[in-house]
């Protein structure tokens, strides 16, 4: 077992969606979506958002996990193409950790 094959499965995914930045668009969906453009990539992304909202508001928990993890994915194909990682948002989120949304929210409207 390699060291990427430990990772988590986010980190994996992660890691193998930044490779397809160099891939053949011809044999990757990712390199594909990638080659389309930013903007491509942040439409398809609100389109799997919208089909997760749609299950999530139905309660099917089981179409709604596989939904969600389309949208985990495109999130992340979103933020490639604009050259952001898992890692800047693990930052952000460490950053914001210990922070009641309460208490930033107030913090906002000073
Ligand atoms: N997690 C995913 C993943 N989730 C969704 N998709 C693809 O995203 C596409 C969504 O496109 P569409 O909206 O057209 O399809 P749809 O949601 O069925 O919707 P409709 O056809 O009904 O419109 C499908 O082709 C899915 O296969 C994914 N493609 C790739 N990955 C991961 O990325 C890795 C690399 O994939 P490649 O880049 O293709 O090698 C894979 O090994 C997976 O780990």
């Amino acid at each position: 077992m390699t060291p990427s094959d430990r990772a988590r499965p986010l980190d994996r995914l992660s890691a193998t969606i930044e490779s397809r930045k160099s891939a053949d668009p011809e044999s990757s969906w990712t390199a594909r979506l990638l080659a389309k453009g930013p903007e491509k990539c942040a439409e398809k992304f609100g389109e799997e958002a919208i089909e997760a909202i749609i299950e999530a508001t139905r309660g099917d928990r089981e179409r709604l996990t596989s939904e969600a993890a389309d949208v985990v994915y495109h999130l992340l194909v979103m933020l490639a193409a604009r050259d952001l990682t898992l890692a800047d948002i693990e930052t952000e989120l460490e950053r914001r950790e210990g922070m009641s949304g309460l208490a930033e929210k107030a913090e906002r409207k000073e």
